[in-house]
């Protein structure tokens, strides 16, 4: 069989592109379904941004470092085999981050090859700075040692790599006061403020790179005025309680009279709901090797956080225990080319909801989503999939472009989404009848419509109201928009497809 993978077309970047999958000896369309990953462990990964202006106190209120056009990167001396140097390519339009970036890494064993951090259109995200012929075997891009990340054990007793805590730290009080099953972001919070605090600490120069207030997408830090853009009260309530539970946190560990080194590490809850965003937005979650012992753990890893999320990723990573090093590879079975950006898949079966609370972004065509549907039409599973040529489980869904000519351009990761979400029904033995079909198919467009006609705003307003007023506008009100212009356009997209579902079914 031939075919390609499918799925990120939409992907916020823009750059992430179609890539031929050879998929042991089968190839085909795959739509946002589980990536190649090589046995490694899966993970999930919260990443998110913002600079804290000063690192010894709360303020964070300044712009993270910007990216400056270089020329090529020069880190310390002897740089064999060490962080590939990057020429920045006149052509280029995203700028590269400034080489003392590079070399505060590079001086802690930080190494990377033929990969290069700019600022893109979601932050500063990693590119390939060269051609890689298509890969048979996965190839190793980066390598951060764990000496400068910022690790806490997932469960009880709490045990942190490198151990940052001091003795007697009231911070661990705060940490030991969490509940381990719902508070991990709290525990990483408390470590990143105390990392940021701590001299000669590594975070402390990382630091600057991370995004601030303003420059973070993450809704934990937005207003009420930009929650009300979701057009979702439910996201917008969740989003509501995550604030109100960081500020609680906040007045509970933090009394006016608490002592100078633990006031200092958040002078106001704002700092505290910072570093809950980042923890939210930026923390790994991984088995861990420390001597003999497996455990998982939250963590926090320069460089690695800087990879955008893709439904259909580049990269994967694990951590290697024989040196202790976070590995982050190149999956094998891709062609990559100079610019294309590196990415991992942060949230396997994310939805948009899920990625626009715990990260403050969502992806069109996102395979994942979701509608709720609440009457009782359904159509036959069997008959929209060969509609439109999926095959494989629910999970795995793919396009099986060798039953046609060619790829559908029709076929995106929303219509695997449409084929998940959709209310359907198959028995074995009861075929279809296609009149019965094509009235489920209009019951299910007329609940579709009254979903949008539900919207205060339409599809196109939404997309005006964000071309006219992007550039004014903070990370969250964009995020909000796109939301909302992701939800309604899978909605559209569901409508249509039943269109052509009605069109191609089998008589
Ligand atoms: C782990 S950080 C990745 C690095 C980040 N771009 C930065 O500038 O630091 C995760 C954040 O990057 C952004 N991001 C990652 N993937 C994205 C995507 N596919 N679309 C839009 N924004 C994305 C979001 O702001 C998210 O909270």
């Amino acid at each position: 069989m031939q075919g390609l993978r499918l799925g990120s077309a939409a992907c916020s970047a823009g750059i992430v592109q179609r890539q031929i999958l050879s998929n042991g000896g089968q190839n085909a369309v795959r739509l946002g379904c589980k990536n190649v990953v090589f046995g490694l462990p899966s993970w999930d990964l919260g990443l998110q941004p913002t600079r804290a202006v000063s690192l010894l106190d709360g303020g964070s209120t300044g712009g993270r470092v910007k990216a400056r056009a270089t020329g090529r990167v020069a880190p310390a001396a002897n740089a064999s085999n060490t962080m590939e140097l990057i020429t920045a390519d006149e052509k280029d339009e995203l700028e590269l981050l400034e080489p003392d970036f590079y070399r505060i890494g590079y001086v802690r064993h930080v190494r990377a090859y033929g990969i290069e951090f700019r600022e893109g259109p979601d932050g500063i995200g990693v590119y390939s700075a060269k051609d890689l012929p298509y890969l048979e075997k996965p190839r190793v891009i980066l390598e951060v040692p764990m000496e400068i990340m910022v690790t806490c054990r997932k469960d009880l007793p709490w045990m942190f790599f490198p151990d940052i805590v001091p003795m007697g730290h009231p911070i661990f009080e705060i940490i030991n006061s969490t509940d381990p099953e719902k508070d991990w972001d709290v525990r990483m919070a408390c470590l990143l403020l105390l990392a940021l605090d701590t001299p000669d600490n590594f975070w402390q120069l990382y630091g600057d790179y991370l995004p601030s207030v303003d420059d973070s997408s993450s809704l934990l830090l937005a207003s009420e005025e930009e929650l009300l853009e979701l057009q979702d009260s439910e996201l917008a309530q969740r989003i509501r309680d995550l604030q109100q539970r960081a500020e609680t946190t906040w007045e509970k560990h933090w009394p006016a009279d608490s002592i100078l080194k633990l006031k200092r590490l958040s002078r106001e809850p704002g700092r505290f709901r910072w570093a809950l965003a980042t923890a939210m937005s930026r923390s790994f979650t991984m088995p861990m090797n420390v001597g003999t012992i497996v455990q998982d753990a939250n963590m926090l890893i320069p460089y690695a956080d800087m990879f955008n999320h893709s439904v259909q990723p580049t990269c994967s990573y694990r951590f290697r225990k024989k040196d202790r090093m976070l590995e982050v590879i190149i999956n094998a079975g891709q062609e990559i080319k100079q610019g294309d950006e590196m990415t991992f898949n942060y949230l396997e079966q994310g939805t948009n909801t899920t990625f626009m609370e715990r990260y403050g972004f969502s992806t069109a065509a996102n395979p994942w989503d979701t509608l709720r549907f609440s009457g009782n039409s359904k159509i036959h599973l069997d008959s929209f999939l060969s509609a439109f040529q999926i095959a494989g489980m629910k999970d795995e869904y793919y396009y099986n472009e060798t039953a046609s000519e060619e790829v559908d351009p029709f076929i995106d990761g929303t219509i695997v989404a449409a084929a998940r979400t959709l209310p359907t029904w198959e028995e074995k033995d009861l075929p279809y009848i296609p009149s019965t079909e094509i009235r489920s198919a209009c019951e299910l467009q007329h609940e579709c419509q009254q979903l949008l006609d539900d919207f205060p705003t339409t599809l196109e307003d939404d997309t005006r109201l964000l071309n006219e007023q992007a550039d004014v506008r903070s990370p969250r009100w964009k995020a909000a928009i796109k939301y909302r212009i992701d939800r309604k356009s899978f909605i559209k997209k569901i409508i249509q497809a039943l269109d052509v579902y009605m069109e191609r079914i089998l008589y």
